[in-house]
């Protein structure tokens, strides 16, 4: 039975054997000369000195290509022209599913006609030594983003590549993104990445690492969110990592984003234990973008506004072309420049709404509420309290792909457009919260004429790619 629990040596060792074999580039990893390596980088390399040691928000896009030289040419320019302070690099999908020799093809086929068909960077297909060319062009820290369930071996290679910050974790990389791994399989995978992290980590290499705070990017009631930052980070600080990024998907209502992010760096500081780092990451809205490029800015704007008024130690920022998919790199320049003009004129300004206190308290409550009931389920154990309570359905995340959440609850906004929980199904959720719920989205019944349905959620999904926030009856 798989607990939280710090995972022996001869595991990890026994672990990074069998994965080895997946690739041929996993015989390029030798942990100590990894060590060397990340000794021998420059400060402002160091991903989590860097974002740890920051002043006001720093600015992240989102960016993959498959070529090795067009990935340093797009990070350059990204770096350049979009003044981004921290770089990714985003991997492809047949590496998120392990498809390593389809990665191949795609590469191959890349080099030779010039055709990309890969969604983004092969790293295991690049190896080490490709990782370390690409850390060494660019002049800024790069993390790893991705949305993989079995990242053990993208992990080890990206590691010891030089990157020092790793996107994701167990029901964050799950829950949104597959219906094939259990929750205990991708529980007991990703013990490995933290583990291997924390081994960087006790070698003094700080391995950044980022919990997937968006989950499914629509309508995530934010203290479901909140819950499962606080469980990944719990997670991966048991195995060692010291510098742990929680992520928070931005839903549109200002009052609400600012609220939950002041809450999640307040929880994360208390749930995680002193020796952590906790540091924040606001995601611009992840769900439907406007089609036209115009209102897409509008959106982006919100979220530079948002920032700057909650003040988190990350924003990951959006483009213009959002709705059409992978952006140009223009366009993913353009999302960074006007996310930081829209920071910079509101950072300097005092703006005091009322409102956010009793929001974020609110928020807290919930979220304490979902917490009780994983470690009650689990008898104080945080791996098999998540894994019961999703079982049972006291923990769940809306419109959820994987099995391994019930799906059971849905969202919808209230008149405020703030998201609220409509349906409730098991949630481990305190009555009087499930009033306040209620009564808010009553408001909103009442508004439009209507009952609370279903209706609701389905017209809150599209709103803003409409031009608005809520999903108001034509
Ligand atoms: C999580 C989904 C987000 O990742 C973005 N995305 C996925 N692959 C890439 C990519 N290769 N380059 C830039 N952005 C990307 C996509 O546009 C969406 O905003």
């Amino acid at each position: 039975m798989i607990r939280d629990e710090r995972i022996p040596a001869d595991q990890l060792r026994r672990i990074d054997e069998e994965i080895r074999s997946d690739w041929p580039t996993g015989d390029e990893v030798d942990f100590e000369e990894a060590i060397r390596y990340h000794e021998s980088l420059p400060d402002r390399k160091r991903f989590a000195d860097v974002l740890e040691s920051a002043d006001k928000p720093l600015l992240q896009p989102r960016a993959g290509v498959p070529r090795l030289e067009d990935q340093i040419e797009l990070l350059e320019y990204l770096h350049g022209e979009g003044k981004a302070d921290l770089l990714p690099t985003t991997i492809d999908s047949y590496t998120r599913d392990n498809e390593y020799e389809k990665a191949q093809e795609g590469l191959e086929n890349a080099r030779e006609t010039g055709e990309d068909t890969l969604n983004g960077f092969p790293a295991v297909n690049h190896g080490v030594e490709g990782c370390r060319k690409l850390i060494e062009a660019i002049d800024a820290p790069i993390e790893v983003r991705h949305g993989t369930p079995d990242a053990r071996l993208l992990a080890a290679i990206t590691f010891a590549g030089g990157f020092q910050s790793f996107e994701g974790g167990p029901i964050s990389y799950n829950i949104p993104y597959t219906k094939r791994h259990g929750l205990e399989e991708t529980i007991e995978r990703w013990q490995f990445v933290d583990r291997l992290a924390g081994a960087y980590t006790e070698r003094g290499v700080r391995i950044n690492r980022e919990p997937f705070g968006p989950l499914t990017g629509t309508l995530v009631p934010p203290s479901i969110a909140i819950a499962i930052m606080l469980i990944e980070g719990q997670l991966a600080a048991t195995q060692g990592v010291r510098s742990i990024t929680l992520g928070y998907g931005q839903v549109g209502n200002v009052v609400q984003d600012v609220a939950a992010l002041n809450a999640l760096q307040k929880l994360g500081d208390e749930f995680l234990p002193d020796e952590v780092v906790v540091t924040t990451v606001f995601h611009e809205w992840m769900g439907g973008f406007p089609p036209d490029e115009a209102r897409a800015n509008g959106v982006i704007g919100l979220g530079g506004m948002t920032a700057a008024i909650a003040q988190p130690d990350k924003v990951i920022t959006k483009s213009p072309q959002e709705f059409q998919g992978v952006p140009t790199k223009e366009a993913n320049a353009a999302g960074l420049r006007t996310t930081r003009q829209v920071i910079d004129m509101a950072i300097e300004q005092n703006i005091d709404i009322d409102g956010i206190q009793e929001e974020q308290d609110l928020i807290e409550r919930e979220t304490r509420c979902l917490m009780d009931t994983v470690l009650e389920h689990g008898d104080g154990d945080v791996v098999q309290g998540t894994l019961k309570a999703f079982e049972s359905g006291a923990l769940d995340v809306p419109f959820a792909p994987s099995d391994s959440a019930r799906g059971a609850v849905l969202p919808a906004r209230d008149d405020d457009g703030r998201v609220r929980i409509f349906e409730w199904g098991d949630l481990a959720m305190d009555d009087d919260i499930k009033e306040i719920h209620k009564a808010r989205l009553s408001r909103r019944a009442d508004t439009e004429g209507r009952d609370q349905s279903f209706r609701m959620v389905a017209d809150d999904v599209d709103a803003i790619s409409d031009g608005k926030l809520i999903g108001r009856p034509q």
